[in-house]
């Protein structure tokens, strides 16, 4: 083990051990103690047969004596079955108690990512999925390594000094017999680790087609194309790939475990053939035979156990590295070292010579955008499919920050403001908004939380208001339950499978509306942000909704962008984006009268709508 490698995996067990005294101080001491009482008690019954056994083949012992030898050892029977459920026990808790914490540590790391790079980034996924799964067990099994590991050295300890005194050759070649052991083990649960990170993309395929088979979204699509087949056989390939992987790992454990057996075997065989012929020289008492019986047994034992926890606390660390790496990640979006308060919107939104690119190997999307966005006015985006509309109501999110220029907020770099705080000034519906799959009333209600850890029951009645703006209220009143009805049927208990009340299924245009009414429940907001937010709506719908949401945006700062056009017509202005700039800009009838590529659009559109013959 190299330096860099010790001194990370000290501390990676300091951090563990850490978050174990912060998560259950008393639950740890109590395990730490019933597994020193649990490491002592074999070495202390063992000197007890000892003793029982001398006595009873030596002469002239008093039976008083005796009794009391016999008594502490039964009474060591007890300490050690009451200490050995102790150790389960609190082993038990003291995980429950360590999986809480430390998965509150990673969510609230997570959490700090607040932009959209690092969860795209496919290497930090595949570092979340690893620091997820070792987050429940990783510390456990970490502080359970060096809790079980101080039982089994004390045991051993004992062990080892009671066959010193009988034999200290005997002692000698079991000490060293542990070396290769403990070498082999450090070296097996470092190639356990390795091979468990080098899987990790291929795991994630196989979640990727397993889910997609079982998916209720792609349910339509993966029936009527038939893709069952071809997704079961890609799903098959990557476990195979992940199996032949594992199954290396595994035939080179059990081929380095069948040596090392071998070899302790031959140390406990040649040590008992030596107690045997010193016992028949006279040199060893009945009860120094049987010590020496317990202490060998005991030695192999406690070494196969400490050698087998240093394995697994060595394999548990590595990938624990994982779960700090994550967790102590630096935040996605650089922070401002002096963060200005974010005022309220009083002048308007500035896109000042905005470059932007997903990656430094990815074609740039945005190529100097120059855009204002007034207070209180309406802005429209229009363009092409993949023109950068969704990405430039990205960066005014800031889910990323521009790779040039700037956006401005009153004049003020979002770079400079808290973005906790800004994302509080904002209200939006994206293009892939969220269907949860909790009651109506809480998928509204989750467009005002703003941090709180419960949602406050004075939302309830802006629910309504809100729903019924977005004209979804009659639908949510008269579901099952009313508000209170699951919009899921995912969590239905056994029991309650035949009542419908228990969870019902909404249309894609129902859930557009209750994305909706979830962003207006946020209209006290500086600014709006409507990304296609009436794609899902039939006609009648769409119109009555962007007819409200013209209402509703009137004197509202608000940005909507949207392919159909006649939606768009009655925004105070409207940008065209093509080729990442901004290659027109004007009310409706500016554009229509400049008869670019805006003229162009809304021509070849109206003219659907025109009765055959007839000119739009
Ligand atoms: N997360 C991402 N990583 C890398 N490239 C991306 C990402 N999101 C979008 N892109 C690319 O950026 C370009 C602009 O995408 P964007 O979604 O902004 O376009 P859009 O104008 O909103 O398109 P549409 O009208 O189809 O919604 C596209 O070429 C797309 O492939």
């Amino acid at each position: 083990m190299s330096g860099g490698e010790l001194r990370r995996s000290i501390s990676g067990v300091l951090t563990a051990v850490g978050i174990a005294g912060r998560a259950a101080p008393w639950v740890l001491t109590g395990h730490v103690l019933s597994s020193v009482l649990a490491g002592a008690v074999p070495v202390v019954a063992a000197w007890l047969t000892k003793l029982v056994l001398d006595r009873v083949s030596g002469a002239g012992t008093r039976s008083g004596e005796l009794i009391a030898l016999a008594c502490a050892l039964a009474a060591a029977g007890v300490v050690a079955v009451l200490t050995s459920g102790a150790v389960r026990y609190l082993a038990g808790e003291l995980g429950r108690r360590v999986n809480l914490l430390a998965r509150d540590r990673l969510y609230t790391a997570t959490e700090r990512m607040r932009g959209l790079t690092q969860l795209e980034r496919p290497s930090f996924r595949d570092r979340l999925r690893l620091a997820q799964q070792h987050s429940q067990t990783g510390p456990t099994l970490i502080v359970d390594a060096a809790v079980g590991g101080a039982q089994s050295a004390l045991t051993l300890a004992g062990f080892l000094g009671s066959l010193a005194t009988l034999s200290p050759m005997v002692t000698a070649v079991a000490m060293v017999a542990a070396i290769p052991a403990l070498l082999a083990e450090v070296q097996l649960s470092r190639r356990r680790a390795a091979m468990l990170s080098g899987i990790s993309p291929t795991e994630r395929r196989d979640f990727f087609y397993t889910d997609l088979m079982t998916s209720l979204d792609a349910a339509k699509e993966t029936r009527l194309l038939g893709l069952g087949p071809l997704f079961r056989a890609r799903m098959l390939t990557e476990l195979s790939k992940a199996n032949s992987r594992r199954r290396g790992v595994d035939r080179r454990e059990f081929g380095t475990q069948a040596l090392l057996g071998l070899l302790a075997a031959v140390v406990t065989g040649g040590g008992l053939i030596w107690a045997v012929a010193a016992a028949g020289r006279g040199e060893l008492t009945v009860g120094d035979i049987a010590v020496f019986a317990a202490a060998v047994a005991g030695v192999q034992t406690a070494l196969a156990a400490l050698v087998g926890r240093v394995g697994t606390a060595h394999g548990a660390l590595l990938l624990f590295e994982h779960y700090r790496e994550v967790t102590g990640a630096e935040p996605d979006l650089p922070e401002p070292a002096c963060p200005r308060p974010v005022p309220t919107l009083r002048s308007g939104i500035e896109f000042r010579d905005v470059w932007f690119r997903y990656g430094e190997d990815q074609p740039w999307v945005l190529r100097g955008v120059d855009l204002h966005i007034p207070f209180g006015g309406s802005l429209a985006l229009v363009g092409h499919n993949g023109a950068g509309k969704s990405t430039l109501v990205k960066l005014l999110c800031r889910f990323y920050d521009p790779t040039r220029g700037a956006v401005l907020w009153d004049g003020i770099d979002l770079r400079d403001l808290p973005v906790a705080e800004f994302r509080r000034h904002l209200g939006a519906v994206f293009q892939d908004f969220m269907r949860y799959e909790l009651t109506a009333s809480e998928n509204i209600a989750l467009g005002d939380v703003d941090g709180a850890r419960e949602l406050a029951p004075e939302v309830a009645p802006r629910t309504r208001e809100a729903a019924r703006r977005a004209g979804i209220h009659d639908t949510l009143a008269g579901l099952p339950r009313g508000y209170d009805t699951m919009l899921s049927r995912m969590f239905v208990d056994e029991k309650d499978k035949a009542s419908p009340d228990t969870g019902v299924l909404l249309s894609g245009g129902q859930w557009q509306r209750l994305a909706l009414a979830r962003c207006f429940l946020r209209d006290r907001r500086d600014l709006l942000i409507l990304d296609e937010p009436t794609s899902g709506l039939d006609a009648e719908a769409e119109h009555e909704i962007h007819t409200g949401l013209a209402e509703h945006r009137a004197g509202r700062t608000s940005v909507l962008i949207s392919h159909r056009l006649g939606a768009v017509r009655d925004a105070g202005k409207i940008a065209v984006l093509a080729g990442g700039r901004v290659a027109e800009v004007g009310s409706h009838d500016e554009l229509l009268a400049a008869d670019g590529v805006y003229a162009r659009l809304f021509r070849l559109q109206a003219s659907g709508y025109a009765p055959a013959g007839e000119p739009a």
